[in-house]
């Protein structure tokens, strides 16, 4: 363009250009390379937010962190609202705020598809004492890595996203789409909120969407994958109440029924140790494996020994890889995450602790169902405790109940997205599916909009984990697949 030329002369010849050359692909993709560093910092700039959903101490962080999504999405020219969600109870009976959900539009052209861009910015907690080798909210680059904690789950996809619609804008490459933003601040909780606000938005925000689009979740190997399901998540306290105060082990051990020994007791009956669950009826609801599933589990390059160095363990419960693979993403299973009340400081406090809550999940696969599965978990737990004829109480609570999500592979998103695969990383992606859990399914069920999961998170970054991070790679590269991948999903006839 000469540069005599005022800009909108500029913008009308590049538009005539790019509609002459067809898609600039090579254009976009060089100006996301030149503009790695910004979007880096971009990225320094989120991580260094404490968005850590769980805390509710954090709370004004997370508000902070839906603003500055706002503020960002609102400076690209786009529709931005910051939706009120309501107020979240709070164990005590207390409430509390809701981080907002941010809602974008760029592009409200009637003769376009229009694709909605799902994700959060809440993170999960994270300490350096925890083992990180850098401080988790300082984004650290080391070796091309970036490390800092929400750095893969899930704020370098959500930055990756806007940067690929801010990358058109640029260059005035006119998107072949409308893109809508939808980016809340409770994944990591369990998505308080948000499935009210789906409903209530099906008819406004959403009646216009074609395709939802969802990045939050990683390849199986150094090999790009499209993800067709993920697992959903039934999340329970089971709490065991004894003494009216903590005791002395010495002065009462052995006069009262202690209530971590009973609580350790009922947890060691939901699961055997060679993984087989033990509550009645959750097996028996798991749709059988096919020859199919089968076949598309055995036709993927999953290297073991290498997986088992990564997590740095010696045995798997598994040693095929279809083995593996299914009980990773279509068979349920029960994890237990920790014990509160129970004494876990350093140090050998002799405490009998009154009384103990034990925090496990149960992730859910077609065709299980978390309403039964919440009666089956409360009745099969009561019913172990009864027989170990305790005087203390049983309470048991289902706090989070979210169902899996399974798509057609064979629906033209993925199609788009193995076309858009090739084009960035010239080779064709795995298809995959989750063992984690997002509200996709509720997306599904109230919108009732076709989804696709694209993910550009690496295999080894290290979720909710210590030393998460994102590649530069992936990161940058990811930025280019979501701009192909708009251009995919415009040509859908
Ligand atoms: C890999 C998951 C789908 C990523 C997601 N952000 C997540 O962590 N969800 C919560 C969960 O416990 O699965």
């Amino acid at each position: 363009v000469p540069p005599q030329m005022g800009p909108l002369a500029a913008s009308v010849i590049l538009l005539v250009v790019s509609a002459v050359r067809g898609f600039p692909y090579t254009e976009l993709a060089q100006w996301v390379d030149s503009h790695q560093e910004e979007y880096v910092e971009a990225l320094r700039d989120w991580v260094a937010v404490e968005s850590d959903s769980s805390n509710v101490l954090k709370r004004p962080e997370l508000h902070r962190m839906m603003e500055m999504v706002a503020q960002k999405l609102r400076q690209m020219g786009g529709t931005v609202e910051l939706v009120d969600v309501g107020e979240q109870e709070l164990p005590d009976g207390s409430t509390l705020a809701l981080p907002k959900v941010v809602t974008a539009q760029f592009g409200n052209d009637s003769n376009k598809s229009t694709v909605c861009v799902y994700g959060h910015v809440d993170v999960q907690p994270a300490k350096l004492e925890d083992g990180w080798a850098t401080e988790p909210y300082n984004l650290t680059d080391i070796n091309g890595n970036l490390y800092g904690r929400g750095a893969s789950d899930n704020k370098a996809p959500v930055l990756a996203w806007i940067h690929a619609v801010q990358a058109y804008q640029a260059l005035d490459v006119e998107l072949p789409v409308n893109v809508k933003f939808i980016i809340e601040g409770m994944e990591e909780t369990g998505s308080n909120g948000l499935d009210a606000m789906i409903v209530a938005q099906r008819d406004t925000f959403f009646s216009e969407v074609d395709y939802i689009i969802i990045s939050d979740c990683g390849w199986l190997s150094r090999r790009p994958a499209i993800t067709y399901g993920t697992r959903g998540n039934c999340y329970f306290y089971a709490e065991v109440e004894g003494p009216k105060k903590d005791l002395h082990s010495g002065v009462y051990g052995g006069a009262v029924v202690e209530p971590m020994v009973d609580l350790i007791g009922i947890m060691d009956t939901l699961i055997s140790p060679s993984g087989k669950i033990l509550i009645p009826g959750i097996r028996e609801a798991v749709a059988p494996l096919s020859d199919e599933e089968w076949k598309m589990y055995q036709d993927i390059q999953f290297d073991m020994d290498n997986y088992k160095d990564k997590i740095g363990v010696s045995q798997l419960m598994y040693n095929n890889k279809v083995d593996l693979l299914a009980h990773l993403w279509r068979y349920p299973t029960v994890s237990i995450h920790g014990i509160e009340g129970a004494f876990s400081d350093p140090g050998t406090k002799t405490v009998i602790p009154a009384k103990v809550t034990a925090k496990f999940s149960i992730r859910q696969v077609p065709n299980m169902d978390p309403a039964a599965v919440k009666k089956q978990v409360t009745e099969y737990l009561h019913s172990v405790f009864a027989k170990r004829k305790s005087p203390n109480k049983l309470k048991v609570t289902m706090v989070i109940g979210a169902k899996p999500w399974l798509a057609d592979t064979q629906h033209v998103l993925y199609e788009a997205g193995k076309a858009a695969v090739k084009r960035v990383f010239q080779m064709d992606p795995d298809l995959i599916r989750e063992g984690g859990t997002i509200p996709v399914a509720k997306f599904q069920d109230v919108t009732g909009k076709s989804i696709v999961m694209l993910p550009i998170g690496g295999f080894d970054d290290g979720l909710h984990s210590q030393n998460e991070k994102i590649s530069r790679y992936n990161y940058i590269e990811g930025t280019k697949l979501f701009i192909a991948y708009l251009n995919e999903v415009s040509q859908i006839t």
